[in-house]
């Protein structure tokens, strides 16, 4: 039977927090970007990390991260994961692994096949590799912008060892689990009802929809062959 794991991003508040891991939630993250509707800052992933305890892996999304910036959400938060979602280059990201000592996911944007050249080049150095959409012109940040690319884009990669991200809804979620079968979804602006404020009905919703593709997943896998 197969569900990816789930992270939902943009989390501020606890109570969201407890709805995402109520639902069997994975991974919870938290966005340390001030231009972001999403922005946290560190007291207040701090705290939320301590509410979240044990009960899923924390992710803190950075964007081309200074080293004390880096340092600080470290040893302050404690994060399980930093994910980069910058410019960050190939030797940065191993830097920055190496400073931190923490799980690095480096993001790639998308938009065209030629785009998906960088994920061989980030593998080696990242420990996950997260597939988002382009940022749409006009927009000031590199992701959450709640747009999705073309999927096809993926039906050449070898593995489907990626998180991916972009533009997912509860609506949109059951395609993106048949059509891509990623290790890992990631999602923000789907479950919000406005830029930066999530919504309890619509974090049900996506997860009601990733329950109800467990059952038709697992009764095609039962079916005897004929
Ligand atoms: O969510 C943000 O505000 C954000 C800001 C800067 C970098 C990344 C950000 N979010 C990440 O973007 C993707 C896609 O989000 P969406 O579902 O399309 O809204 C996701 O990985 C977030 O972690």
């Amino acid at each position: 039977m197969y569900r990816p794991h789930v992270k939902i991003c943009g989390l501020k508040e606890a109570r969201h927090v407890d709805a995402v891991l109520s639902r069997g939630g994975n991974e919870i993250g938290f966005v340390h970007f001030p231009p972001s509707p999403r922005h946290l800052e560190i007291a207040d992933m701090m705290r939320l990390r301590a509410h979240a305890g044990g009960r899923a892996l924390v992710t803190v999304v950075l964007v081309d991260p200074e080293d004390d910036v880096l340092t600080r959400i470290a040893e302050r938060v404690r994060p399980d994961v930093l994910q980069l979602h910058g410019q960050e280059s190939v030797a940065r990201v191993a830097e920055i692994a190496a400073l931190t000592g923490l799980s690095v996911m480096k993001a790639i944007s998308v938009s065209q096949a030629s785009d998906l050249d960088a994920f061989e080049r980030y593998e080696p150095v990242a420990h996950r590799i997260l597939i988002d959409a382009k940022r749409p012109k006009g927009s000031q940040l590199p992701g959450g912008n709640g747009v999705s690319f073309d999927w096809s884009l993926l039906d050449d990669l070898p593995t489907r060892d990626f998180t991916l991200s972009g533009g997912v809804t509860p609506a949109n979620v059951m395609e993106a689990v048949r059509r891509v079968r990623p290790f890992a979804l990631d999602l923000s602006s789907g479950v919000e009802r406005a830029p930066g404020v999530k919504d309890e009905g619509l974090i049900h919703q996506l997860f009601d929809a990733l329950d109800g593709a467990d059952r038709t997943i697992h009764h095609t896998s039962q079916r005897p062959s004929a």
